[in-house]
């Protein structure tokens, strides 16, 4: 278990920098969640929305970020200003936002990097529509951070305090999976991904356990190979380099509560393996983490969420704990440190 199920952790207000929170597409959930996140914790964890003033709520009261500066009161917007070329509506996104969309992500990361902000937290985007009106080349998140990071490999975790999940492959088609799972891959992702359990999760004897890519981890031959010609022997490398790693198992039976308890992350094979338990077992609650960049990111653990843009219907528990997780691993870093 990750966090555990605690309360909130406090921020020392008077050192640390604010936490930035980017709106993700103007026309999904992303700013009413922040909003929402805003009255529940901008008390506690200072934090500055990168977004268009115009895309807010008319009469927020909003404040201009300065570096340097204390917070604005906390039933203010402190903002960062980016210049969208189109109003947004909600529920109907709008191509000729996507560059405004970016921008606020590289203009996030650069502050964050400058030491202006204490990390970063994102509001859902919509890819394709980055695709088709920015030509974004990437397939999220995640790897856009890498990239504007320098950083040529990291790896998605989504976590709850019942489970976290690692997607060994992600935004690809399952007819691509197999092939995609190499020595390379799967070595770089159990090391960052105990390197990050330490150091920001503060576990000191991380437990990995690894789901088989094929049914019964390939029922000794008779369904598939890989789990015996590739992810064992790759399993055992790491138990020697000193890993603390089990598997490949069966995944349809590690994920039930006694089985949780003798692991800290699973180990998935590709996307849905990983994110369908955890997005059933807490989907209010899911934070989505990018290990091993040089600075700590977070997410809500969902999407843009169209079709109820603007009706009040959002839920934000899985904004505020991306909030939460984010403010931990920055400190958790620090004490590192
Ligand atoms: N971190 C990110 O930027 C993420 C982006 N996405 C993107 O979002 C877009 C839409 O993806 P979908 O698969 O439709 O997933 P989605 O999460 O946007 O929506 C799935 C269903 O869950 C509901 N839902 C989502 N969040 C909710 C919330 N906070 N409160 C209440 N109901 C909520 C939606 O109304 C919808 O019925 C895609 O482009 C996808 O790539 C998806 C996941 C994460
Ligand atoms: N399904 C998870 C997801 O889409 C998150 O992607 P990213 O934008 O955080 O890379």
């Amino acid at each position: 278990m990750i966090f555990g199920t605690g309360a909130l952790l406090m921020t020392n207000k008077t050192t640390q920098a604010p936490l930035a929170v980017t709106c993700g597409d103007p026309a999904g959930i992303g700013m009413e969640i922040f909003i929402a996140a805003q009255k529940e914790i901008g008390g506690d964890i200072p934090m500055v929305l990168f977004a268009d003033r115009r895309h807010l709520p008319q009469g927020v009261p909003v404040t201009l970020f300065q570096p340097d500066t204390a917070p604005p009161p906390p039933d203010h917007i402190w903002l960062h200003q980016i210049d969208f070329a189109q109003p947004a509506h909600p529920g109907q996104p709008d191509r000729r936002n996507a560059a405004g969309v970016i921008s606020a992500i590289e203009q996030a990361v650069r502050l964050t990097q400058a030491g202006q902000m204490a990390g970063l937290c994102t509001a859902p985007i919509h890819k394709a529509i980055l695709q088709d009106g920015a030509g974004f080349q990437f397939p999220g998140h995640t790897e856009f951070l890498a990239h504007l990071c320098g950083v040529q490999q990291v790896v998605m975790m989504l976590t709850c305090p019942a489970l976290s999940v690692v997607p060994l492959t992600i935004h690809i088609p399952i007819s691509d999976v197999p092939k995609a799972i190499t020595r390379e891959l799967f070595h770089t992702t159990a090391h960052i991904l105990n390197d990050a359990l330490r150091r920001d999760f503060g576990i000191e004897e991380p437990r990995i356990s690894v789901a088989g890519l094929n049914p019964h981890a390939s029922e000794g031959g008779k369904i598939g190979r890989e789990d015996i010609d590739q992810i064992t022997p790759w399993v055992a490398e790491l138990q020697s380099a000193g890993v603390s790693i089990t598997g490949p198992q069966s995944a349809d039976a590690m994920f039930h509560a006694q089985a949780r308890t003798r692991y800290d992350a699973a180990l998935c094979m590709y996307h849905d393996q990983a994110l369908i338990p955890i997005k059933t077992l807490d989907f209010s609650g899911g934070v989505n983490v990018t290990l091993g960049l040089p600075i700590v990111r977070t997410s809500p653990d969902h999407g843009t969420a169209f079709d109820i843009a603007g009706q009040g219907l959002a839920d934000a528990s899985s904004m505020v704990q991306a909030i939460v997780y984010a403010d931990r691993m920055i400190k958790a870093r620090q004490n590192a440190n």
